[in-house]
């Protein structure tokens, strides 16, 4: 007759069996991604064509689970999209109206001496600098006050975007974040399919100790954007804003809509970015990354290797190993660029 076992014999047993049935689960993978077949697929296209929206949408029909996982990480991006698209607001409403007293220690970059003095500034006082540019600028209109209470309120949120690049780039400072330049150390390592993601792990773990702590950034944005949602929606749905958008003379990028028409969900305390979310959020790709995907068609096993590249004119240097073994490519026009004017005139004079 067999003896029974004592407690701690069994869970020992339990484990080893688990670690044999694991062990088997493995080499079954092995032998099915050997049998597949490899597929390389290169992304191509101009910047902000789609290319990475393309791959996550990929990746959400099939591996839905990682992204699943990855969620919690795009959070932060989310705020700092928003963060960008207020700031081009307030700026453009600057160079506008002379709404703001843009000086020292303002964050917005429209800075005094860019400005031209022009008639009918009224309390703007940005408009006393002597730039050298021929834009006119509009004379005040009876909101006038209404949006410079507005930009006010604003600015503290606005004064966080370069500090939240930094700490979404593991504490480098990013030069030049508010053009637009965003690269985060590592980011592009992390979003391969079989990989855990460290930045999930902070948000999931919340109120666990030091984690939190590297996060301090992302959550005094959380805090703020809470804090001033009310104004965030007001600014995005206020007539001189959308007016400027009609007109063409401000141009967000496509996310920008999207987000700040759903601000009071974002601004929420327990917000989690939806799939749409994540499929709206624009993230500068840095150099070519690998995304792997398990596909079955039609009876057959393939081994999805999807390369996401850079679209940026100083990027595209990298796309050139890998055309020797790509299977195909698939190269991305976007054609809400159809309709495309010029950049606005306050963007050629100030960045030019
Ligand atoms: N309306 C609309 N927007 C899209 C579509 N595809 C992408 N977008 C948006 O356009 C932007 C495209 O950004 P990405 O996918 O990051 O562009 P990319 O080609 O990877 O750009 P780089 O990484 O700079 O080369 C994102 O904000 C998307 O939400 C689409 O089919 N329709
Ligand atoms: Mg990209």
């Amino acid at each position: 007759m067999r003896q029974r076992r004592s407690p701690a014999e069994e869970e020992e047993a339990l484990r080893i069996s688990n670690a044999i049935d694991e062990e088997l689960r493995r080499e079954r993978e092995a032998m099915r991604r050997r049998k597949a077949k490899d597929v390389k697929v290169m992304l191509l296209g101009q910047a902000e064509s789609g290319k990475s929206t393309l791959q996550k949408q990929f990746q959400l029909y099939y591996s839905s689970s990682t992204l699943d996982r990855e969620r919690a990480s795009w959070r932060p991006i989310v705020y700092f999209n928003i963060l960008k698209a207020i700031r081009m607001i307030l700026e453009e409403l600057d160079w506008e109206y002379g709404l703001g007293a843009s000086g020292p220690g303002d964050p917005l970059s429209v800075s005094p001496g860019l400005l031209p003095s022009t008639s009918g500034t009224g309390t703007g006082s940005g408009g006393s600098g002597s730039g050298s540019s021929t834009h006119s600028r509009a004379a005040n209109p009876a909101w006038f006050p209404e949006l410079g209470l507005l930009r006010n309120k604003l600015l503290p949120l606005v004064a966080s975007e370069d500090a939240l690049a930094s700490e979404l780039s593991g504490g480098v400072h990013v030069a030049g974040g508010k053009t637009g330049v965003y690269v985060r150390s590592g980011w592009q390592a992390l979003t391969s399919a079989n990989r855990s993601w460290p930045l999930a792990e902070n948000f999931t773990q919340a109120g666990g100790g030091g984690k939190q702590a590297q996060w301090a950034v992302t959550n005094i944005v959380a805090k703020t954007l809470a804090a001033s949602m009310d104004e965030v929606e007001m600014l995005w749905w206020h007539p001189g804003v959308q007016s400027l958008l009609k007109g063409n003379k401000l141009k967000l990028e496509e996310y920008a809509a999207f987000f700040l028409a759903n601000i009071r969900r974002i601004a929420q305390a327990d917000y989690m970015p939806s799939n749409e979310d994540i499929l709206h959020v624009r993230l500068q790709t840095i150099g070519v990354t690998e995304h792997a995907f398990d596909i079955n068609l039609g009876g057959t096993n393939y081994n999805w290797l999807l390369y996401d590249v850079g679209g940026a004119r100083g990027q595209r240097h990298a796309w050139v190993p890998f055309f020797d073994d790509a299977t195909a490519i698939i190269f991305l026009a976007p054609i809400s660029a159809f309709d495309q004017v010029r950049p606005p005139a306050s963007f050629l004079t100030r960045f030019d």
